[in-house]
């Protein structure tokens, strides 16, 4: 953050009484306040900031954000005290506002993804395109900054002083074009709300984080904020319309006046899904875009992709980008790490595959979409993570019994849980055919030894993620690795 800080009202902010101290940075978390610095106090999820305001007052915060609730929680400490006080009704609005007033740059040209499904993959393969197209770009996400500047992220999508801190600081390294997940999270919590984003995308929608949004409407209402509060007239709506929810979020964009693009196999859509044909290292996609037809080979596994690959043309285009030229791009995207990666293949040739698939439309939609590229079984070795929306691990397992054909049920992050009663809700949908191995490692050794010639595995749940977290310990483990080691082993390499 800036050395010489920032006043209040540079920040557009307003204190009771008009006070408007030189502040020297902000912060969400009390324990990171230092001198002079604004504390965000915002209403959580599980304790209001407001009881940390006397933690940050003894830190000498300069000023203190929040709403009237956490102002009341802290009203003794707050007598008296000679710095800025600044209520707001929706304190996490205007801190996203702060945050891009205080680090002032953000590269030109924002396109932000949400959707169940598909974020991390479009926002990658957004970022390929431009890069193809020679272009300085980043994607960030669930993979935390990746292209012309990299980063690490704790969040897929960051809480908004860290967020600008990144895009502040790849717009100094030249960065000008950003392709960013917008998480549900993200969307509710505001974390987006200071970001110029000039387009947007959706993909599908399922169950997830139904231990955070009270239901499947409240869950759709905090995606639909990127068509209905955060773009505007005239900015780029790219929506895949072959569902329901897909049509409703592309009539949202319409009463925006968006400049909306359509993906399905509709006739009516601006990227029209005519065929696909696969084989055993990808597919030929067949489509049209806006009424020209065209054919494109991808070296990418599973249908779905096509979906993501289309969306990320939309939002290249939208973003400015010439669309033959963007089209041209698309046979050179690679695999994001984790999404239907191959990762090991047996001498008898059987393949293994590793997948991010954690909730149950995905488990469906990487199993069913692995099913042409095979002709033998498709064995599946997963399980659900703890301290995460429990109701989505039945429909897990059940996802993996009606789609593969063989099941394994292992752990995926067991976190503070007891890891033998998730897999027992997952094994409650996998039915009774399924193999239960708890310990992860030895399960993809097992679903690597009943590849026969023909057969693929499918390794589900922890896709890039190089660590599994139990309790509150993190321990290495790399499912791709796993799948390579468990090859050379058995096939008596080592
Ligand atoms: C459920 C959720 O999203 N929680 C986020 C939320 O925290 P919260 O409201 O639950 O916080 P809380 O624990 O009730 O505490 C209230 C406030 O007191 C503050 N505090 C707390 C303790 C202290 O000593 N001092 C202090 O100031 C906290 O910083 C917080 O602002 O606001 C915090 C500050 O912005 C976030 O760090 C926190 O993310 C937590 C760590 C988290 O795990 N979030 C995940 C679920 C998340 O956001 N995931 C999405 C989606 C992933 C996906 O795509 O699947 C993501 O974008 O990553
Ligand atoms: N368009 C799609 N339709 C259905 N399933 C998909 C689609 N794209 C990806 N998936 C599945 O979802 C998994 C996660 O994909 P990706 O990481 O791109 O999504 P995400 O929305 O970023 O997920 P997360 O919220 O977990 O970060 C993939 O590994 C795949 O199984
Ligand atoms: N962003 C997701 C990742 C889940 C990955 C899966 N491996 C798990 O641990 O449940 C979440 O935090 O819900
Ligand atoms: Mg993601």
């Amino acid at each position: 953050m800036s050395e010489a800080g920032k006043r209040l009202s540079q920040l557009g902010l307003s204190a009771i009484g008009g006070r408007d101290p030189n502040i020297t940075g902000i912060s969400v978390d009390s324990r990171t306040v230092k001198p002079g610095h604004m504390f965000a106090a915002l209403p959580g999820s599980a304790i209001h900031g407001g009881e940390f305001i006397q933690y940050a007052l003894r830190m000498d915060a300069g000023a203190i954000l929040t709403d009237a609730a956490g102002a009341a929680l802290a009203a003794n400490e707050l007598r008296g005290w000679d710095g800025a006080l600044v209520v707001a009704e929706d304190p996490r609005q205007a801190l996203a506002g702060a945050a891009a007033l205080w680090f002032g740059r953000q590269p030109e040209r924002i396109v932000a993804v949400t959707g169940t499904s598909g974020k991390t993959s479009v926002a990658n393969f957004t970022r390929q395109i431009w890069q193809s197209l020679g272009l300085k770009a980043i994607s960030l996400g669930t993979m935390g900054v990746q292209g012309d500047y990299e980063a690490k992220l704790a969040h897929t999508t960051p809480e908004p002083v860290t967020l600008h801190r990144i895009l502040a600081a790849a717009a100094e390294a030249g960065v000008t074009n950003v392709a960013m997940e917008a998480s549900s999270h993200g969307l509710d919590q505001r974390r987006l709300d200071g970001v110029r984003i000039m387009a947007g995308a959706f993909t599908n929608f399922s169950q997830d984080h139904l231990d955070y949004h009270a239901g499947f409407d409240e869950y759709f209402a905090a995606k639909a904020l990127l068509f209905n509060h955060i773009l505007d007239s005239g900015d780029g709506a790219v929506i895949n319309v072959d569902s329901e929810r897909g049509r409703q979020m592309a009539d949202i964009a319409r009463e925006r006046d968006e400049v909306l693009t359509t993906i399905g196999s509709g006739d009516d859509c601006d990227f029209r899904i005519l065929g696909q044909r696969y084989d055993a290292t990808g597919q030929e996609l067949r489509f049209s875009y806006r009424g020209a037809t065209q054919m494109v080979r991808l070296n990418l596994i599973g249908g779905f992709q096509a979906e993501n690959v289309l969306a990320a043309a939309g939002l290249a285009i939208a973003s400015g980008c010439d669309a033959s030229e963007v089209l041209a791009t698309l046979p050179h995207l690679e695999t994001v790490r984790g999404r239907m990666q191959l990762v090991a293949q047996r001498d008898n040739g059987a393949v293994a595959f590793v997948d991010y698939a954690h909730k149950p439309g995905a488990v469906i939609a990487a199993l069913q979409s692995l099913r042409p590229h095979v002709m033998g079984r498709i064995i599946v070795v997963l399980g659900a993570g703890g301290d995460r929306d429990k109701g989505k691990r039945p429909l897990m397992g059940q996802a993996a019994r009606d789609f593969a054909d063989v099941v394994f049920v292992t752990d995926d992050n067991p976190r503070t849980e007891d890891p033998a009663s998730i897999r027992a809700e997952v094994m409650a949908g996998a039915g009774k055919d399924a193999v239960e191995i708890g310990d992860r490692a030895e399960a993809i050794l097992r679903g690597v030894d009943a590849l026969q010639p023909g057969d693929a595995l499918l390794i589900a749940g922890k896709g890039h993620e190089t660590g599994q977290i139990v309790g509150s310990d993190v321990f290495p483990f790399d499912d791709a690795e796993q799948a390579s080691v468990a090859v050379a082993a058995l096939d008596g390499k080592i």
